[in-house]
């Protein structure tokens, strides 16, 4: 079996939701909590205004029956019903195998200034993906929350993986929402992929699930304008796309694990690749997503 922690630890304690394992993490910066299903971060708050960054629907199933809806899902090897090959499969898990299997610990590392998490899934070599094909995530919480995936191909040929980081970012108001720093044109999945010029400024007012095709090293910032001016700052490298997913007021109300109107107080701003990368022997990819 594995053991999830194997030395004590001034910054990291083990605790449990349900029948979930979690990492409580408390520095001098900021607190923190990580699911060990699906590797999956429930709650960063750094201590400079106490303000918590993610959304985590209070309706969330945390019995290991199904992923947990809110905070950072990690979706790996694909991302949607997207198998690397690029064939659309319905019977495919949504958004890959790992979000829905327990990780344990890696390695944990802690300084005066960081800690360091490192985890990685207890089973790989499924769906097609040998086992050779690994991947971890590597937290680091200091002022700000650094979330790494980590892909390594130790295999002798090149994979085409998919990924995201799902992150479900706290807002007051979607209503009173706006985001900052991206253009140009995306796929919109409600109008059947289409292409669509993204409008400024970038605001809400129903269902929207878009791909926006990025350069690697894209940065942008994600601004709340409301009655506090409330900012969440979101840096990612290693994409090729920013997906912007809100499901609205009736997708929200046919989703148990979110309450009817769980859509206003939420919106995911994903780091993803979506348009798939080759990772050829022995190389690796990371996908980063940090926020503050
Ligand atoms: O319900 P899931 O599997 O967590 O997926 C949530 C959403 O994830 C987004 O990334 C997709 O673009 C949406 O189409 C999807 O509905």
């Amino acid at each position: 079996m594995y053991t999830f922690m194997n030395a004590d630890y001034s910054s990291v304690s083990a605790s449990y939701r349900e029948q979930i394992t979690t990492l409580t993490i408390k520095t001098q910066h900021c607190n923190a909590e990580i699911a060990l299903f699906g590797a999956h971060l429930l709650s960063f708050i750094p201590n400079s205004d106490g303000r918590e960054r993610l959304w985590l629907s209070p309706n969330a199933v945390m019995n290991k029956s199904k992923p947990i809806r809110g905070g950072v899902p990690i979706c790996w090897p694909w991302f949607s019903n997207i198998h690397p090959k690029n064939e659309v499969n319905e019977q495919l898990p949504a958004h890959g195998f790992v979000r829905n299997q327990d990780w344990h610990v890696h390695a944990i590392t802690e300084t005066q200034d960081e800690t360091v998490i490192m985890l990685s899934p207890n089973q790989l070599g499924m769906f097609g993906f040998s086992n050779k094909i690994s991947v971890f995530v590597e937290f680091t919480f200091s002022e700000k929350c650094s979330i790494k995936l980590i892909t390594k191909n130790a295999g002798k040929r090149s994979v085409r993986i998919t990924a995201a980081l799902h992150s479900y970012f706290n807002v007051n108001d979607i209503h009173q929402t706006e985001i900052l720093g991206i253009e140009g044109e995306y796929l919109d999945k409600t109008r059947g992929n289409a292409i669509f010029k993204q409008s400024k400024p970038y605001l809400f007012t129903g269902e929207t699930d878009r791909i926006h095709l990025q350069s690697d090293n894209h940065k942008f910032e994600l601004i709340t304008v409301n009655s506090n001016n409330d900012n969440i700052a979101i840096e990612q490298r290693g994409h090729d796309s920013v997906v912007v997913w809100n499901p609205w007021q009736e997708k929200s109300e046919a989703m148990a694990d979110m309450q009817d109107t769980g859509y206003l107080n939420m919106l995911c701003i994903e780091a993803a690749v979506t348009q798939g990368i080759d990772l050829a022997a022995n190389a690796e990819h990371e996908l980063v997503q940090i926020i503050s």
